[in-house]
């Protein structure tokens, strides 16, 4: 009997001004271990999983079933056991993660019908945007786009020397209270300033110039509406590069903070001043400094004995 197991990572999407197009991964995993077996069934672990649904209700199964709709096949029964590092609803792309690692899982159960591509688009279009998807599934720094033609990515290596420090608060914002708040329009200004601001740190980061962040995570498309959601946003953006941080954002649709760190220096000022920024907004959360996953979704298949019973004669 062969047991599946497939890991994916955390991601930290918009960079600042990348609104849905931009994103890198983090060393958090959600786990997934699936056995195929005559009947399915679906097993959330773990504290972070607990009210998750343990039925083919659960968003990684639904997940599974995509791949299964995309390739015109039908999932074969399994066991699917799920745990995960990342928490939920923080902002570091704990629903990415869940239904990348389904995706991958279906596709492996029906043979690999579907490409890196395909897998990409089914999962941009059931979030809505690529931009924590893309780098869920394929590591590193991820620009992608969605539109009716399809999903278009270019992956980024990480530049050298850059990591990440994230805020968590202990608090929960789903995105789809954060995504409320958003305008339906904005000004032809917004728009260029967010496209030249997209394009110039999609570029620094693609050539390791870590001096351009700061600038170019200026962002005036989502931020500012979020930050009465998130006690604390607004400082961390305005001072953060006072206290170490090469540029600083919010992560995906919040509450977590982002700050990007010079590996070669020492963050405990950073750290300090997180925690002072926690303090003064009488907020609770964890403050981790993380490299940026280079390897995205990872399966591995393991090969166990079945136990066959002896017939003592
Ligand atoms: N491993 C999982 N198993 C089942 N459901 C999950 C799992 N991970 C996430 N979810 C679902 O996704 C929801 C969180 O998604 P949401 O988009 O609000 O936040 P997020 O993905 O953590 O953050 P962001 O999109 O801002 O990075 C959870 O409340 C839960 O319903
Ligand atoms: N780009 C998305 C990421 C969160 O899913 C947002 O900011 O709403």
């Amino acid at each position: 009997m062969t047991t599946l197991t497939i890991r994916a990572p955390a991601s930290s999407a918009n960079l600042g001004p990348g609104f849905d197009s931009l994103g890198l991964s983090v060393p958090l995993y959600t786990t997934l271990r699936v056995t195929p077996q005559a009947q399915t069934q679906v097993v959330p672990l773990g504290p972070e999983l607990e009210g998750t649904p343990a039925d083919t209700s659960n968003y990684v199964y639904r997940a599974m079933k995509l791949t299964a709709t995309r390739a015109g096949q039908t999932l074969p029964p399994a066991r699917v056991e799920i745990e995960t590092e990342v928490p939920l609803a923080r902002g570091l792309g704990s629903s990415a993660a869940a239904l990348v690692a389904g995706i991958v899982a279906g596709n492996e159960l029906l043979g690999r019908p579907l490409d890196d591509e395909s897998m990409l688009d089914v999962a941009a279009r059931e979030e809505g945007h690529p931009d924590n998807v893309a780098p869920a599934l394929f590591g590193g720094i991820v620009v992608a786009t969605l539109d009716r033609l399809g999903t278009h990515y270019v992956r980024l290596d990480p530049p050298a020397h850059l990591g990440v420090t994230v805020l968590i608060p202990d608090f929960e914002l789903s995105t789809s209270k954060a995504r409320a708040v958003l305008p339906k329009q904005y000004s032809r200004a917004d728009a260029v300033h967010a496209l030249s601001h997209a394009a110039l740190l999609a570029a620094a980061l693609s050539q390791g110039r870590l001096d351009l962040l700061q600038h170019a995570m200026q962002d005036y498309i989502h931020q500012i509406w979020r930050a009465p959601l998130v006690p604390g946003l607004s400082d961390i953006l305005e001072e953060a590069h006072l206290h170490g941080a090469l540029g600083a954002a919010l992560s995906g649709a919040g509450p977590t903070v982002l700050c990007f760190h010079d590996t070669r220096e020492d963050t405990a000022r950073l750290h300090a001043y997180l925690h002072s920024v926690m303090g003064k907004n009488g907020l609770s959360g964890r403050v981790l400094d993380l490299p940026i996953d280079g390897a995205g979704t990872q399966v591995t298949r393991e090969q166990k004995e079945e136990c066959q019973e002896q017939n003592a004669l």
